[in-house]
């Protein structure tokens, strides 16, 4: 049995995450943390989620007073970092689904897990289908070197561009041929235009409500074109990569930034 504290119960991902939690045989929902009602139970501050577990609003306490293997975060950037190392701290196992991680923070955490010799992930996208797109997008960026990224996300997204696209922009990196696309002599008339610039590959991140999570990952060649594109159209499409990265966070002893290292 796997014990598990979820931060970020009652936002859109940590709704999901508490129902797929429970759902799961293998896995006990101990409490969760939130940014208020400490010391209630959950199912009072959100009776949609029927779930008895008690409310920590301090993290500290809550690995103090509850059993627990692995902490599901899924917050806010500045909130998520804070939250690892507290998880570290404690010896809980973090899986980490919040965005806007810098390599700086990554390389740290890593550097912490890896002392400690603690399981820990930090998954940009837990969507099979994204990851997918990310590994198709590095085997096409070895033979088509122009790139452009597209995502769009609802407009409560804090971050941008979105974890997924730099993952994406990075993955891409390691294999293609470092180059600057567009005309060499090209001016943004309005600032922004050409999108944000990783390597000399653009991202461009939409924001509108409506929307949930979408990628696009656009190669041009002489005379050609190739487009990739996924959809996540609504949150559960990330449980099953969460529950996953849960299974797979106990048998770790490093931090791993991405399932794309954990699935073929
Ligand atoms: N890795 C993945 O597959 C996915 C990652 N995300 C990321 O997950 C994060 C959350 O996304 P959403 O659920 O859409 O956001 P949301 O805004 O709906 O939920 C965030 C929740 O975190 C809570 N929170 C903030 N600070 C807190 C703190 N200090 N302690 C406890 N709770 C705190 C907020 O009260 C809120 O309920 C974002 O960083 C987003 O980019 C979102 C979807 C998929
Ligand atoms: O905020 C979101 O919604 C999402 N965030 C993640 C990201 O930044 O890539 C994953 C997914 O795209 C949804």
């Amino acid at each position: 049995m796997i014990h598990i504290v979820i931060a970020g119960p009652r936002g859109n991902m940590g709704k999901e995450a508490v129902k797929m939690v429970m759902g799961e045989e293998t896995f006990t929902l101990t409490a969760v943390v939130d940014r208020k009602h400490d010391g209630a139970r959950l199912k009072d501050v959100a009776p949609d989620l029927d779930a008895d577990v008690p409310v920590y609003t301090n993290m500290e306490e809550c690995f103090q007073k509850e059993v627990c293997d692995v902490l599901i975060d899924l917050t806010s950037p500045e909130t998520g970092k804070q939250h690892m190392v507290t998880a570290f701290n404690y010896n809980v196992r973090p899986v980490v689904g919040t965005t806007g991680f810098t390599d700086e923070d990554i390389e740290e955490l890593t550097k912490t897990a890896s002392e400690k010799e603690l399981g820990a992930i930090i998954a940009p996208n837990f969507a099979i289908g994204a990851i997918l797109l990310m590994k198709f997008s590095k085997q096409a960026a070895k033979y088509m070197t122009d790139v452009e990224i597209i995502e769009q996300h609802h407009d409560k997204k804090l971050d941008a561009p979105s974890g997924t696209a730099i993952k994406t922009a990075q993955m891409i990196a390691e294999v293609r041929e470092e180059k600057t696309q567009g005309h060499v002599d090209e001016t943004e008339t309005l600032q922004g235009a050409r999108g944000a610039d990783f390597e000399g590959m653009r991202i461009h991140s939409v924001r509108l409500p409506g929307r949930v999570a979408h990628q696009e990952v656009l190669f041009g060649g002489q005379g050609q074109t190739l487009t990739l594109r996924h959809d996540s159209l609504d949150r559960t499409s990330f449980m099953p990569g969460v529950k996953l990265a849960v299974d797979e966070v106990m048998h770790l002893k490093t931090l791993v930034y991405g399932l794309d290292q954990l699935i073929d």
